[in-house]
Parts: C-alpha cells; sequence; structure tokens
C-alpha cells in the first residue's frame, strides 16, 4: 500500500504547485522512481474521469474513514479498473475499494456512453498540441566533433537530410543556430550513442540563444561568468563556443543540482569551467579572479511558463489562484533583479545576457526596465548583435523605451517551433565623454571572434545602442 500513498503524496505536491510532475518526481526515491512516476502520470492523464467516476460512485463519502484523500483514491481506482488491479495486500484500505468494485465499474461504463468514448484510452486527457510542433533540437557539442562530422554520422545511421517535420527519419540544419540539428519530434535520442558520449546535447532552440548572443570571446585572457549553471546546457554551450579557452566560471547555489553540473560538464569535454557550488549572489564583485569578468550569462529561476512539454499539460491549471500567481511571479522578479545588479557591479563587466524561459512580462521586460533604471552605467545592446535574424523581439509597450525592445528576443510555445523564451542584453556604457561621439562600434552587427592572446576585456564587448543611452540620459535627467 506504500506504492499508493507514495503516488498519492506526489498527486498532493502537484496540486500545492510545489513543483514540475518532472521536478518532484526527481525527488523520489530512485528505486521507486520508474513505478511510483508511471502511476502518477497515468493517473494525472485520466484524472477528470477518475473523478467523475470516484464522486459519482460516492466512494469518499461512504469510505471516509479508510480513504482519507482524494488523491490515494484516484491512485487505487486508477489501477482497480484501468490497470491490473490494486498491486498492496488485503488490507483494509484495499478492501474499502473492492467493496465498491461494481458500483464504480458501472459509473466508469455510463461515463464512456455520455463521452462518446470508444474505449477507456479515450477518457484521457487530450496531449498539448504545442508540442508536437516542436522538433527535437540536438545541438553538436563542437567540444568534441564538428557538425559536418554529427550530419555524416546521421546520415550514415538512418537518417536523410530533409524537413525534421515531414518525416521520422528527416533532419536539417537549424537556421537561426549554429551546430543545432532539427529532428522529428518523435525521435528520442537517450539511448543515442552520441548523446551518451556528451557528443550531442538535447537542448531546445530558444535556450540556446543566450550563449550564442552573449557571444564569448574566444581568448586564452577571457573570464566569463555563467551566474545559474545547472543542469548546464548554457555552460556547456558557452565552452564550445569560447572553444575551451579562457576562464568559465559556473556558479551553482543548490548542492544536488551542483552535482548534475558537474556531471554534464565532464561528459561534454568542456574544458575551461570551473564549476562552482557557491550562491553567486555571496560572490565580492571586486574579488579575484571573478573581478576579471567581462561577460555574464544570467539564466535564473523562474516561472517556467514558457515549458511545454510532454506531461505538465496534465496539471489542472483552471484552479490557478491568479492573486498567488501574481504574488509569485513579484518575488520571482525582485530576485531576477537582484542577480542582474549584483552581476552590473562586477568592475570589467561589459555584456550581461539575463534570460528566462517564462512568457510573462513581469519576469523579462519590467525586470530589464528596473535593471536599467537602477543602473544608468549600463544600457541594451545594439539590436544588430542580438540575433537579428531572429525577428520576434521583446514587447515595445513593456518597456522603458519601445526600442529597447529590439535588444531583447521572445519566443512563443506554438508560434516559433520552440518553448516560450526571453533572452535582452545588457552592455556597459562607455565613459560619458563617449556618449557624444559618433559611434563606430555601436552599430558593428556582429563583435569578431579573436584566436589571438589579446585582451578580450577591451576587444569583445558590444557597446550600448547610442540611441538607447540618449534616451535613457533623457529620463534620469
Ligand atoms: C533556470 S536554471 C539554469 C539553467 C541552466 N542555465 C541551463 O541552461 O542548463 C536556474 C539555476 O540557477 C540556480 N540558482 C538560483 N539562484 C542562484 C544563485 N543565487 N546562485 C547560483 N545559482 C543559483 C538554481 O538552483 C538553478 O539550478
Amino acid at each position: 500500500m506504500n506504492f499508493y500513498f507514495e503516488a498519492a503524496k506526489v498527486l498532493d505536491q502537484l496540486d500545492a504547485k510545489k513543483g514540475s510532475i518532472k521536478g518532484i518526481i526527481g525527488t523520489l526515491p530512485e528505486k521507486d522512481r520508474k513505478r511510483t512516476a508511471a502511476l502518477v502520470i497515468e493517473t494525472l492523464k485520466f484524472k477528470p474521469a477518475l473523478s467523475t467516476i470516484i464522486k459519482e460512485a460516492q466512494l469518499m463519502k461512504e469510505e471516509r474513514k479508510k480513504i482519507t484523500s482524494l488523491n490515494l483514491a484516484l491512485a487505487l481506482v486508477h489501477d482497480l479498473l484501468l490497470a491490473k488491479g490494486i498491486q498492496a495486500g488485503d488490507g483494509p484500505i484495499k478492501q474499502a475499494v473492492l467493496r465498491h468494485k461494481t458500483r464504480l465499474s458501472a459509473e466508469l461504463t455510463k461515463l464512456k456512453i455520455k463521452k462518446g468514448a470508444k474505449s477507456t484510452v479515450d477518457l484521457a486527457q487530450a496531449e498539448d498540441a504545442r508540442v508536437a510542433q516542436i522538433p527535437r533540437y540536438v545541438r553538436v557539442n563542437t567540444a568534441l566533433w564538428s557538425t559536418d562530422d554529427a550530419v555524416s554520422w546521421y546520415s550514415s545511421h538512418g537518417y536523410t537530410l530533409s524537413a525534421p517535420l515531414l518525416s521520422e527519419r528527416g533532419f536539417d540544419k537549424d537556421e537561426h543556430i549554429p551546430d543545432l540539428l532539427r529532428f522529428h519530434p518523435r525521435v528520442t535520442f537517450h539511448e543515442d550513442e552520441c548523446y551518451k558520449r556528451g557528443k550531442i546535447i538535447l537542448q531546445d532552440k530558444a535556450s540556446c540563444f543566450p550563449a550564442v548572443v552573449l557571444n564569448p570571446p574566444v581568448s586564452e585572457h577571457a573570464v566569463v561568468i555563467d551566474a545559474t549553471a545547472a543542469p548546464g546546457n548554457k555552460t556547456s554551450h558557452l565552452s564550445a563556443l569560447m572553444q575551451g579557452k579562457g576562464k568559465l566560471f559556473a556558479f551553482e547555489r543548490d548542492r544536488k543540482r551542483y552535482q548534475t553540473l558537474t556531471r554534464m560538464l565532464s561528459k561534454a569535454g568542456c574544458k575551461n569551467v570551473t564549476p562552482l557550488n557557491i550562491d553567486f549572489l555571496t560572490i565580492d564583485p571586486e574579488s579575484e579572479p571573478y573581478s576579471a569578468a567581462t561577460h555574464i550569462l544570467l539564466d535564473p529561476s523562474c516561472s517556467g511558463s514558457g515549458i511545454v512539454n510532454r506531461l505538465d499539460y496534465l496539471l489542472d491549471t483552471e484552479e490557478n489562484d491568479l492573486q498567488g500567481e501574481d504574488d509569485r511571479l513579484s518575488k520571482l522578479a525582485a530576485f531576477q533583479l537582484m542577480m542582474i545588479n549584483h552581476a552590473m557591479k562586477f568592475p570589467r563587466v561589459q555584456c550581461i545576457v539575463y534570460s528566462t524561459c517564462s512568457i510573462h512580462a513581469t519576469e523579462n521586460e519590467h525586470v530589464v526596465r528596473e535593471a536599467l533604471s537602477g543602473n544608468p552605467h549600463f544600457g541594451m545592446a545594439p539590436p544588430e548583435g542580438v540575433l537579428s535574424s531572429w525577428t520576434r523581439r521583446g514587447i515595445p509597450e513593456e518597456c522603458a523605451c519601445p526600442e529597447h525592445a529590439q535588444s531583447m528576443l521572445r519566443c512563443m510555445p506554438g508560434e516559433d517551433f520552440t518553448n516560450g523564451f526571453f533572452v535582452s542584453c545588457f552592455a556597459k556604457a562607455a565613459e560619458p565623454t563617449a556618449i557624444e561621439e559618433p559611434a563606430t562600434t555601436a552599430t558593428a552587427s556582429k563583435r569578431p571572434r579573436e584566436d589571438d592572446d589579446g585582451d578580450a576585456a577591451t576587444k569583445e564587448a558590444p557597446k550600448p545602442s547610442k540611441k538607447s543611452k540618449k534616451k535613457r540620459k533623457k529620463k534620469h535627467q
């Protein structure tokens, strides 16, 4: 019976919005995880149908003393009616459910007739249609091999270069992100040899934007920070873009997630990364070696409202407490702002990319607005250097100056073949005298990469767009 109590506990936590399905299941003891996860997911799939059946059969009313929660009843009735029966010895709880077996079965039949369901499977909740539109993105880990090698490999292993959404065996190169391949959404890679060896990283397209926009220096002198690193997809991406040169400090405050990060970085063969199980906010920006950082990636915890996946559509969103949601977003936004403010204190920092997988302006444009207003020595980077080929930019009406939106990227699930995402890029303003000078660097479309050992801090960073500096100057007068 413990197995059912465990599943009920997970369902309780999901009801209390204590995390995503994947996240909460990940905290279960490993030995029971697979079995409990399967029961939780199946129960959620049929939750509306099972709830109706339990209510109509008056199970909770009549067995209130034995079956103490609806979630326990859902898990038990799932197995009784939709699986191979209740997997437990003959205890009082099992007996309590079995006493109602005939009534419960009759309610199941009634519901199928009412819903016009040909089989029980038709009573399951429909999947989020947006998931089926997102290709399976595969980032080639260029620390270990090249994209040409990867294309040859998959071409000789049953795949053909063609539009991936047309055929399960098709794949192609993404048009916006270098070294990113797209496969059919139903292709899985967990047993793939290249995946197991770290040669490919399974990373949504939108989540590849931040490292590309930060465009870290390629130099033995480079010092870059990933302030919120685990599980490490963006860290390994940055490391690959830096061609393993210079130093990349990857902070992660959570102990368990830090362990995942270190495993990931070693599998991906990242040579220039120092993972640190330290809260980024506790780092003194003036302290060595961090004070030398010129580029910082900030991808802090967020509401995750942009993520569409194969499971979370199962969670009941209708009962969302809007007031509670607003409070949660405000708290997250305050934390996100604190992280940006801290990043802006690093004395040599030139470029900060702030990203979230949220679609809410509260965590995105509004946080950027606040950061700019509290840090007049920073502006928005010129839009030309912020993945100019991507047309969906920030929301102008949510920004302090509408043109700031041009230095931000947004992705909309269901429209852009990605999860929902937000990226913004701050650049440190030049010394005051430079503001009035004709800007030569401000409109550079792409900062050059350097392969020599030059001083990355002075050569690589974008200057804020002139327009945005002038506007802000006015605003702060
Ligand atoms: C959205 S996740 C980062 C995902 C990561 N960038 C990737 O692409 O794989 C945010 C991470 O930041 C960590 N975090 C939150 N606050 C932090 C802080 N003050 N210092 C360091 N890490 C922090 C969280 O524990 C979490 O692992």
